[in-house]
């Protein structure tokens, strides 16, 4: 087991693109998830901890040695990283065992430890009694636990993982999920997971970081990431929240451009007056009966509906109580009940 550690680390493609700047500690046994969009770095920060790139500048250090930086370089396989992908995460030749056993072979482990060994992950996986199963004859979801368990056999000091779940149906990823957060707790194993799902990684992670454009832009724990947003990008990336240009008046006031005011009940950190964003969340909006809004969707959720209403110039999702009726372009009127304010500059 051991900490992650990256130091102001730095790396540029030539085409653009890339990490600047990132200081991350992941502690021993911690779960941490890269939470982004498409592009904003997420893999090249775990292709850096795992010795598939180099930083330009700065260093990656795990269980505080340098493996990555200025007078240091330590090579993927000497970096005892168990490592999981999207894809091609098992070899379709071998067998669920053989696949298992692999690294341990390779590290020249005697044959009956090799099989005690394989035989333990197996079980932590749940796929005891598979040892024979060639991989075409598993699930999905079967061969991402053999490749977990191919990962966990070397008793890695952390686990790697690239959005693991991808390719897999939506059942079966919340399955897996609650699998592998019970699975970690139980070895105490340390894990940077890779993601562009945010309720992968606000379900799994003791910390989410989140990334945007090459940067780290918040590290928080997932309840503080959904209530106090660091950035505008962060309130409509991980919590969905409408972004209103606006200009702060005070006591919970705010003038759209144009000057329309309105009201928000709770402004939590209140951030001061003049121009800004203010972010409100789908849930944090209701909607009352006339007005200047306009139902323009309804999206029924199960529990919940999703009702996009347009709104002075702007489209605001609200999240309704499953039981309300709501027509196509029906009248209503937003109240915002809480609402974080982010002042310019
Ligand atoms: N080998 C490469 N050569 C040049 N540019 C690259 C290379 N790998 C990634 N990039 C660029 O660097 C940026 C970050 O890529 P990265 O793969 O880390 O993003 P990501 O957040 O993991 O995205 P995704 O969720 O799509 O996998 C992107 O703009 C990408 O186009």
């Amino acid at each position: 087991m051991a900490q992650i550690e990256f130091q102001d680390v730095s790396l540029a493609y030539g085409g653009g693109g890339g990490v600047t700047g990132v200081d991350l500690t992941v502690e021993d046994g911690e779960f941490v998830a890269l939470l982004g969009p498409s592009g904003s770095g997420k893999t090249t920060l775990l292709r850096l901890v795992g010795g598939f790139l180099r930083p330009d500048r700065g260093a990656v250090l795990i269980g505080g040695e340098p493996v990555a930086g200025p007078k240091a370089w330590v090579p993927p396989e000497k970096r005892r990283l168990g490592m999981v992908f999207q894809y091609h995460a098992v070899w379709p030749h071998r067998s669920v065992a053989s696949n298992v056993e692999y690294p341990l072979r390779l590290a020249k482990v005697g044959r009956s430890e090799r099989e005690e060994r394989v035989r333990e992950a197996l079980s932590l996986v749940g796929l005891e009694g598979f040892e024979h199963r060639a991989p075409e004859t598993l699930s999905g979801g079967q061969r991402q636990r053999v490749a977990l368990a191919r990962a966990l056999v070397m008793q890695p000091a952390a686990l790697l993982l690239d959005e693991p779940f991808a390719s897999l149906d939506a059942a079966l990823r919340a399955r897996l999920r609650a699998e592998l957060s019970a699975l970690v707790r139980r070895t105490g194993v340390t894990v940077v997971h890779v993601t562009h799902d945010r309720t992968e990684a606000l379900a799994l992670a003791d910390r989410v970081a989140v990334l945007h454009e090459g940067r780290l832009v918040q590290v928080d724990e997932p309840r503080r990431l959904y209530s106090a947003p660091a950035t505008p990008f962060v309130a409509r990336f991980v919590s969905d929240a409408a972004l209103l240009r606006v200009r702060a008046r005070g006591a919970g006031r705010f003038a759209l451009e144009g000057g329309n005011e309105f009201e928000v009940e709770n402004i939590p950190e209140h951030g001061g007056s003049g121009p800004g964003t203010l972010a409100v969340r789908p849930q944090d909006i209701r909607l009352e009966p006339g007005g200047e809004g306009r139902v323009r969707a309804v999206l029924f959720m199960g529990d919940t509906q999703e009702v996009v209403v347009g709104w002075r110039g702007h489209e605001l999702r609200v999240q309704a109580p499953a039981d309300a009726r709501y027509r196509l372009g029906e009248a209503v009127r937003p109240v915002f009940g809480r609402g974080v304010f982010f002042p310019d500059g």
